[in-house]
C-alpha cells in the first residue's frame, strides 16, 4: 500500500530532495490498517553537517532581505498551502490516521494560517528609538541565527508551519526535524516554501529518532531550540539547550482541567468536553482531560455525553464521513489501553469504551470514566488518547484548588452562564491557554503555550516574535564625552 501524495526523499537539504539510504530505515505505518506506505531513513551524521552548513550560509542573505521581500514568499506558500488542502490533509491522513473530515479543515488550513499571519508581520519588525536628552538610543530587532523545530507527531503540518513561519519571518534559517512516527508532511511543507521562493537552505527537514534531534541540539552553530513533545523529552532538551545557552521555546505535554458549573448550558459544555477529548482521538497536547461536573448537574451531563458519543462515526479515516479515527501507532494505543486498565483496577466507573475494537488499525473508542478521584492515576498522568476523566465538585474555590493541583499547566476551560465567576476562574487557572465557554480554539492570532511544566515560550502571536528575534540596543551619544580621569 502506498499514499497517493507522499514526497520523493528521506530529507529536503539546501532546497532539494536528497535520499541517504546509509540512514537507519523507519517504516511509516497507516495507523487504520498498520500498513507500511513508505519507508523514509534516518539523517546521517554527514547530512546533519550537510543541513547545518547550508543553513548557516543562507542565513545572513537571508536576513539582509526586507521584511517585505521575506513576508511576500510566506505569503505565497500560505495560498498555495491552501490550494493544495486536498493533497496534503491526505498525506496528513496516511501519516497521523486522524480523519479526512479534521484534516481537511485543521491541518493545512492551521499552517496557512501561520505562513500568512507571519508573512504579514515579517515587514512590521522593527526596534524602538528613546531619546535621553539630545542623546538617544536606538534598538534593532536582529534574527538569531539558525534555529532548530523538533515536533510530535500529532499535527504534523501545524507543528512545522508554527515554528517554521515566525523563525523565517524573523529572518532565521530552520532545520526541522519531524516526529520519526509522521514524517511525510513537513518535507511537503518545505517543498512549497521553496516552491513560492525560498532560497536553498532556509527551511530543511531532517528525518531521524532522537538521537537526530539530540545532535541537532548540542551542535555550537545552533542558536535556538523549539520542541514540541512530551515533558520528559522537553527536560532532556532544555538540558542540552542549556549547555550551548541556546534560546529555547518548550511546547509540552498536560492534564488540563475543564470545569463545567450547575449553571453552564449542558448542551455547549458537552461540545465542549467533546471537542477537548475526543477530537484528534484524544492526541492534542491542550485537551482537558479532568473534566470536573458539578455535582448537581453530573448525571445529565453523562446522559447527553454518552448519547453525543454514540454518534461518532468510527471508521476509514479516508471516508469524509468518519469523524473519529485511529491512535497514531500501535504504541501509543498500547500506552492508552494501559492507562484505561488502570482506571479500571482503580475502580472509576467506566460509562463507555474502554476496549481495543475488534478490527484492524489501532482503534480505541472513545472512553468515559466517571466517579474519578483527584489521586488515581488517570487523573494525574497525561493520557494522550481518548480517556476522558470525570470528577464530581460542589464549591468553587474547591474545585480551583484542585484544577491547579498539577505539575502540567498548558490549558483550561470552563463552562458557566455567570461571566463574573467565568473571569474569576479563568484568572485564577495556573495554565498558559484558557476557554471560557469553548475549548482547544488556537488561532494563530493568539499565544500558545503552557506554563509550569508545560513548557517555556510561546508559539502564534505577536508573543511568538520574541522568541525568534533579540534586540541589540544602540547608544548615540551627540556631544563630546567626559571621563573621570
Ligand atoms: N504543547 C504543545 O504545543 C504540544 C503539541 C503537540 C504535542 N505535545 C506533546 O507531545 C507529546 C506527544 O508527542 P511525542 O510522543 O512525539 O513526544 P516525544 O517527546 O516522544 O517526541 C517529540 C520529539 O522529540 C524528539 N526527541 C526525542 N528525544 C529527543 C532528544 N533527546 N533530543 C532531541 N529530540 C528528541 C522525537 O524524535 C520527536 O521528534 C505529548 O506529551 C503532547 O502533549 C505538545
Ligand atoms: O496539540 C497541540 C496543539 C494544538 C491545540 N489545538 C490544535 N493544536
Amino acid at each position: 500500500m502506498t499514499c497517493p501524495t507522499q514526497p520523493t526523499a528521506s530529507h529536503f537539504i539546501n532546497g532539494a530532495y536528497i535520499e541517504d539510504t546509509a540512514g537507519a530505515p523507519i517504516e511509516v505505518i497507516y495507523p487504520a490498517t498498520g500498513e507500511t506506505i513508505a519507508t523514509v531513513h534516518a539523517a546521517t551524521p554527514a547530512l546533519i553537517e550537510q543541513a547545518i552548513a547550508g543553513a548557516r550560509a543562507a542565513q545572513p542573505t537571508w536576513a539582509a532581505m526586507t521584511g517585505t521581500e521575506r513576508g511576500r514568499i510566506l505569503r505565497r506558500a500560505a495560498d498555495i498551502l491552501r490550494e493544495r488542502n486536498h493533497e496534503l490533509s491526505v498525506l496528513e491522513t496516511y501519516d497521523t490516521g486522524k480523519p479526512y473530515q479534521e484534516t481537511s479543515v485543521a491541518d493545512a488550513t492551521s499552517g496557512a494560517d501561520a505562513l500568512e499571519y507571519f508573512g504579514g508581520m515579517a515587514a512590521t519588525l522593527t526596534g524602538e528609538h528613546i531619546q535621553l536628552g539630545e542623546d538617544w538610543v536606538y534598538t534593532r530587532r536582529e534574527p538569531l541565527g539558525l534555529c532548530v523545530g523538533i515536533g510530535a507527531w500529532n499535527y504534523p503540518i501545524q507543528i512545522a508551519c508554527w515554528k517554521g513561519a515566525p523563525a523565517l519571518a524573523c529572518g532565521n534559517t530552520m532545520i526541522f526535524k519531524p516526529s520519526e512516527t509522521t514524517p511525510l508532511c513537513a518535507l511537503k511543507v518545505a517543498e512549497i516554501l521553496h516552491e513560492a521562493g525560498l532560497p536553498a537552505g532556509v527551511f530543511n527537514v531532517l528525518q531521524g529518532l532522537g538521537e537526530v534531534g539530540a545532535a541537532l541540539v548540542t551542535d555550537p552553530r545552533v542558536d535556538k531550540v523549539s520542541l514540541t513533545g512530551s515533558v520528559p523529552t522537553g527536560r532532556k532538551v532544555y538540558a542540552a539547550a542549556a549547555q550551548g545557552m541556546k534560546h529555547v521555546t518548550m511546547e509540552l505535554g498536560g492534564k488540563s482541567p475543564l470545569i463545567i458549573f450547575d449553571d453552564a448550558d449542558i448542551e455547549n459544555a458537552v461540545s465542549g468536553a467533546i471537542l477537548g477529548n475526543f477530537y484528534s482521538s484524544g492526541q492534542v497536547c491542550s485537551n482537558g482531560t479532568r473534566v470536573f461536573v458539578h455535582k448537581a448537574i453530573k448525571e445529565a451531563f453523562l446522559d447527553r455525553l454518552g448519547a453525543r458519543l454514540s454518534s461518532a462515526v468510527i471508521g476509514d479515516p479516508m471516508d469524509p464521513n468518519t469523524s473519529f479515527g485511529p491512535m497514531v501507532s500501535e504504541r501509543q494505543m498500547t500506552i492508552v489501553l494501559d492507562y484505561i486498565e488502570k482506571g479500571k483496577a482503580e475502580c472509576a466507573r467506566l460509562v463507555c469504551g474502554g476496549a481495543r475494537l475488534d478490527r484492524e488499525g489501532f482503534y480505541i473508542p472513545p472512553t468515559v470514566f466517571a466517579d474519578v478521584t483527584d489521586d488515581m492515576v488517570i487523573a494525574r498522568e497525561e493520557i494522550f488518547g481518548p480517556v476522558m476523566a470525570v470528577l464530581d465538585f460542589e464549591d468553587e474555590a474547591d474545585v480551583m484548588a484542585r484544577a491547579n493541583d498539577t505539575e502540567f499547566g498548558l490549558a483550561a476551560g470552563v463552562f458557566t452562564r455567570d461571566l463574573a465567576r467565568a473571569h474569576r476562574v479563568a484568572a485564577g487557572f495556573e495554565a498558559g491557554a484558557c476557554f471560557i465557554n469553548s475549548y482547544n480554539d488556537a488561532p494563530v492570532e493568539a499565544p500558545f503555550g503552557g506554563v509550569k511544566a508545560s513548557g517555556v515560550g510561546r508559539e502564534n502571536s505577536k508573543a511568538a516574535v520574541e522568541h525568534y528575534s533579540q534586540v541589540k540596543s544602540v547608544y548615540v551619544r551627540m556631544g563630546d564625552l567626559e571621563a573621570p580621569f
